[in-house]
């Protein structure tokens, strides 16, 4: 694997995220500071309601209209102003720059569209005068590229007719049509079976390492950080508590709750203490 480069692609500091709703005010992320550099897959580790999905959402603009997101610096490449990107730039930031994989594809897929015009639809709206037979040509190479053997019957047919595991590719495929310099997947193998899990991870990370991409990925297991990324951040409570690189963290972690996270991952061959 090759070696992360200084050249960042992605820079917060202090992002705060604060939710309204009729039973009160969150404030689920605050004061997020997070550096991505090209070719480096970075971890966002922490137990669930920390506030992991809510800051790669806050980055993306992705929350709903009962949320303020505010930053000192959210910056693209060291020259996109992401922190003050109207909402027409952010629809070109997403996709163009930053591709974004969500934890249930078919929350992603369009139920009504065919999986072609979805393909179509993504090439459109990043650029004028995209012919449907050139949007084809290129959403069988993107389908052929994360693993589809036949990509003509997918192209074809709708959402509701493919497997988890398909359409997780499938929303793969559209999320780097359009060759993003990131990624970012958000708990992207929740609910599919461990060998899928596995394929789709190995997927992914392929797609960065490849083709000298960059990528925030969120889980809550530790053992898929350990496994693909190069440096960690462990949020606890809405802030980041820890960071960097993977092993020196994992080998001496210096906030105790990194600690109990690791203490809490089962060791091969331990006896689980299960009361029957
Ligand atoms: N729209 C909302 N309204 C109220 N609270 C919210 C809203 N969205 C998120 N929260 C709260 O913000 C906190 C952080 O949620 P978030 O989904 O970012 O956590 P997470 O670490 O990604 O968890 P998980 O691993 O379960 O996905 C949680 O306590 C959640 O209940």
């Amino acid at each position: 694997m090759s070696a992360p480069s200084s050249e960042r692609v992605l820079e917060v500091r202090n992002l705060a995220v604060r939710i309204d709703s009729p039973d009160g005010t969150v404030h689920p992320v605050k004061g997020v500071d997070l550096d991505l550099y090209k070719g480096e897959i970075v971890g966002i580790v922490g137990e669930s309601g920390c506030g992991k999905s809510t800051t790669v959402k806050g980055i993306l603009k992705l929350l709903g209209p009962n949320s303020t997101v505010t930053a000192d610096k959210i910056e693209f490449a060291g020259n996109i102003d992401i922190a003050r990107a109207s909402a027409k730039q952010m629809r070109h930031i997403r996709g163009e720059k930053i591709g974004f994989v969500a934890q249930n594809p078919f929350g992603s897929l369009n139920p009504i569209y065919s999986i072609e015009r979805q393909f179509y639809e993504v090439q459109r709206a990043h650029s004028t005068g995209v012919r449907k037979a050139r949007s084809r040509e290129i959403a069988l190479a993107m389908l052929r590229s994360v693993g589809i053997v036949a990509p003509e019957r997918v192209l074809d047919g709708y959402a509701h007719q493919l497997s988890g595991g398909m359409a997780q590719r499938v929303v793969i495929a559209l999320a780097t049509t359009l060759s993003p310099a990131i990624l970012m997947a958000d708990e992207p193998t929740t609910g599919l079976d461990a060998t899928v899990q596995a394929q789709i991870l190995d997927l992914i990370s392929g797609l960065v390492r490849d083709e000298g991409r960059s990528m925030l990925l969120v889980t809550h297991d530790l053992g898929v950080i350990a496994q693909y990324c190069q440096r960690v951040i462990v949020m606890y409570a809405g802030e980041v508590v820890e960071t960097g690189p993977v092993m020196d963290v994992m080998v001496d972690p210096r906030h105790e709750y990194t600690r109990s996270l690791i203490r809490s991952v089962p060791k091969p061959g331990e006896k689980l203490n299960v009361a029957r």
